[in-house]
């Protein structure tokens, strides 16, 4: 049988290679190569093991002719197209958890540096100035620590910032009121922290809704003299407006491990004073480089040589057995999760999967996995069908399972109902034939659709005209419906319109599409 070949294309540890070898691999250390480059000897390999320098994009995918496994040494995954890979049929894991302790040591060594102006301090001491009157600091005992994401290095950071003597006030939408208290944190919404935190530090991947989290206007809400540091990812905060509020003396310091375009070689922060950054070092200690390389040779080289799957972002770990029935249930399943996380509000603790006629015969595990895995996904790179369950568990999320023997109108449905603060809502879904997933429920509403690609969910006023505007101000930009589905409680009542469409909508257009005669709410989806 001829060898797996596994090419390693980012700088990585070389117990990586060892493990690959060890493990039945033939494996390639080829590092620095551009895109081009990549995409000219892709095709020899089986496995590609990353860190965040190389860029996996729709178009190397599509020369991977042989490519099975992408293996990220690391957590974030923003620098592979996983909709390609999954396209692809390649499997994207990461590593979520072994580098965590790490990156919270370099958040706390920033804010540490940041308090007291080290590396300026430094640079002018050693150019021999002494300009001891130069660098008055402050504590960091007693001072308020507002922390934007609680997850797992967001708990490491509360944990040792208490140990310093902080109080932590943190904000994310998954933490509950009993893992805060658990955590030693309080929990609080972001204007809240905004208005509190002495020191602002983000642990939270990148995504729509935090993309700018630490907007302009959101800057301008801190507290005069606030301190702000972001090992997590570039983009989050809005370099141009932290460099106006470093000038203007509202913002006392500010500490960034991420950029968001990286490498970055200029930026206009740079020579400001009380800016300090280091280039993308969160994860670079030697214990962290260990984990992550040997965890990510072990994965991958078991998924090449025994087909075993671990931390699979794109893939269900099942049985060789199961897996073809339950294969079409968890797509639905991922489906339901990831729309009714999307279309709910507020603070989500308490999440409902019922399964019924055909559906109640399955093992319900791997599809609780999956709506989790939907469900969580907007708001985590790391979760997957293996660890979502684990981690709602650990963030409080009740999960209830509920199967009905019965058939109903559909020989099998699975149901995803959340509690909200303005009651429960649910979606539901089917397999039409033996495999292909359908939406047949939006918060009560009988609605049939495909979940796929980009989406625009309307609630609207059931009347003569509505479909011509939509159509229209869709056409008017170029926009092109795939498929048009309608629902609604009753004539003339409230109505509901699913439509997809064959490319991401811009913010303007749904702006506009709000302002239509007629229309209550417009949302965006994806899948
Ligand atoms: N600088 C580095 O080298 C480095 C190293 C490791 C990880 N990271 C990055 O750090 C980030 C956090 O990693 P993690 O392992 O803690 O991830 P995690 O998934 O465990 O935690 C992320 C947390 O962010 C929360 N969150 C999501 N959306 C939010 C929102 N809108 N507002 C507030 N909170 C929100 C989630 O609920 C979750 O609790 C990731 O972006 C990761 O890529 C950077
Ligand atoms: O590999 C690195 O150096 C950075 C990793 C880090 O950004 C991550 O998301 O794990």
């Amino acid at each position: 049988m001829t060898k797996p070949k596994v090419l390693i294309s980012d700088k990585m540890d070389p117990n990586a290679a060892r493990i690959f070898e060890e493990r039945g691999c033939d494996v390639d250390v080829i590092t620095g190569e551009t895109p081009e480059q990549l995409k000219a000897r892709i095709g020899e390999y089986d496995g590609l093991a990353i860190r965040s320098s190389t860029t996996v994009t729709a178009e190397i995918l599509e020369a991977a002719t042989n490519l099975k496994v992408i293996g990220r040494a690391g957590i974030g995954v923003d620098n592979v197209d996983i909709p390609a890979a999954s396209g692809k049929g390649v499997v994207v894991m990461n590593t979520p958890f072994g580098n965590s302790i790490t990156t919270a040591e370099h958040a706390i060594a920033l804010i540490m540096a940041v308090a007291r102006q080290i590396p300026a301090a430094n640079a002018r001491t050693q150019a021999g100035e002494w300009p001891k009157s130069d660098f008055m600091g402050v504590e960091v005992t007693g001072k308020t620590l507002g922390l934007i994401g609680a997850g797992n290095i967001g708990s490491i950071v509360a944990s040792r910032a208490l140990g310093l003597k902080m109080k932590v006030v943190a904000f994310d939408p998954f933490l509950t009121e009993d893992r805060a208290v658990e955590m030693g944190v309080e929990k609080a919404d972001l204007d809240t922290l905004l208005s509190r935190a002495d020191f602002i530090t983000l642990h939270t991947p990148l995504t729509d809704e935090t993309r700018n989290i630490l907007s302009a206007e959101n800057l301008a809400k801190t507290k005069k003299g606030v301190r702000i540091v972001n090992c997590a990812r570039g983009g989050l905060i809005d370099e141009a407006a932290l460099k106006e509020g470093l000038d203007s003396g509202h913002i006392a310091g500010a500490a960034l491990d991420v950029f968001a375009k990286e490498p970055a070689k200029e930026s206009p922060l740079f020579g400001t004073p009380n800016f300090i950054c280091t280039p993308h070092l969160g994860a670079s200690t030697t214990e962290a480089q260990v984990n992550v390389a040997l965890q990510v040779a072990e994965q991958m080289a078991d998924y090449l040589v025994n087909g075993g799957v671990t931390n699979a972002l794109n893939m269900p770990s099942l049985s060789a057995e199961e897996a073809p029935k339950l294969k079409p249930y968890m797509a639905l399943a991922e489906k339901l999760g990831s729309l009714v996380s999307q279309l709910a509000h507020g603070n989500l603790t308490e999440i409902t999967i019922e399964r019924s006629g055909a559906a109640a015969e399955l093992n319900g595990k791997p599809i609780e996995g999956a709506v989790l895995a939907g469900f969580m996904r907007r708001y985590s790179d790391t979760v997957n069908m293996v660890n979502a369950p684990y981690l709602a568990k650990e963030r409080g999320l009740q999960v209830r399972s509920v199967r009905f023997e019965g058939e109903g109108v559909y020989h099998t449905l699975l149901r995803v109902t959340v509690a909200t603060s303005a009651g429960p809502r649910s979606v539901a879904g089917t397999l039409f034939g033996e495999n292909a997933p359908r939406l047949v429920e939006i918060f009560g509403i009988g609605i049939e659709a495909d979940l796929d690609g980009h989406m625009l969910y309307v609630v609207n006023q059931d009347a003569p005209g509505f479909i011509g505007r939509m159509g229209g101000l869709l056409g008017q930009h170029d926009i092109n419906i795939g498929t048009f589905h309608l629902g609604r409680r009753e004539a003339g009542g409230e109505a509901i319109v699913l439509l997809s469409v064959d490319q991401p909508i811009p913010a303007e257009v749904i702006d506009q599409a709000g302002k239509l005669e007629g229309v209550k709410l417009v949302k965006a989806l994806s899948f």
